[in-house]
């Protein structure tokens, strides 16, 4: 059985006397695609930021990759990557030039960066257009881009805040074969998505209802304790009881 790399225990986020996350408690495993649903407002990203060190928490307990969310957070930050609909590549800069930006930013030699770059580059088949500004390459190439860019320093997690939002089923479809090869290379996937049928290929499952988690389990595990067919009934169940 493998390790855990993510331990959370009654995590808490108040803004004021609001709590967005709620004394929430869950498990990660190294290696694993763990999927993170909820409604909008359901204190996903409130969460994940507390969990990538961005955000400190109000009270509870998390250990990130071996670090304390409370004490350690810059350690996190560097143990890991992160890539959101809003915080992603610069549209200025050309494809080479964010790979630069990027990889100065998480800490990788000249040589590092270089090297990898080129291997992204090859392998996203983005060789024509490397020269090209961001804003000039269509969406789903710039997520494909911005997802290699967040891993580029070989993190222990990957953290995806609703990472395909607003692209087409077959984009979506080969943006998920690239997760599932960062997973097979033992890169832990820690994904919030909206698209229930991206819910059914992670290895396990939380949902978030008004910043508690509500349900916890594998996909297939879920589907029976709801007695449904599709990871959209049980979100319906659980979101909307
Ligand atoms: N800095 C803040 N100050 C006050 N309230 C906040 C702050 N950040 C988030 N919230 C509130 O906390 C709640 C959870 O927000 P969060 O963005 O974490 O939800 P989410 O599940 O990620 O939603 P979405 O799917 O829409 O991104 C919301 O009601 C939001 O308005």
């Amino acid at each position: 059985m493998s390790s855990s790399i993510i331990e959370v225990e009654n995590l808490t986020k108040r803004f004021g006397t609001f709590k967005a996350v709620d004394s929430i408690s869950l498990e990660v495993k190294q290696g694993e695609i763990f999927g993170f649903l909820g409604a909008n407002g359901a204190g996903k990203t409130t969460a994940m930021k507390m969990l990538s060190g961005l955000l400190s928490p109000t009270s509870g307990k998390a250990v990130v990759a071996g670090f304390d969310v409370f004490k350690q957070q810059n350690q996190i930050k560097k143990s890991i990557g992160y890539m959101s609909q809003r915080f992603s590549l610069y549209d200025d800069l050309t494809i080479k030039e964010n790979i630069r930006f990027y990889g100065g930013i998480y800490g990788l030699k000249r040589k590092q960066w270089k090297e990898k770059g080129e291997a992204l580059v090859r392998r996203l088949g983005l060789d024509e257009v490397e020269g090209k500004l961001l804003k000039d390459l269509p969406l789903g190439w710039k997520q494909k881009l911005a997802f290699s860019i967040a891993i580029l320093h070989d993190p222990k997690i990957v953290f995806l805040d609703e990472p395909t939002g607003g692209v087409d089923p077959i984009t979506r479809r080969q943006f998920w074969e690239m997760i599932y090869e960062a997973a097979h290379d033992g890169i832990t996937v820690f994904v919030t998505t909206h698209y229930m049928d991206e819910a059914e290929y992670c290895d396990r499952i939380s949902m978030m209802v008004d910043g508690r988690v509500e349900a916890y389990d594998t996909p297939e595990g879920l589907k029976k304790k709801y007695g449904v067919k599709t990871m959209n009934e049980v979100f319906i169940k659980v979101a909307r009881p």
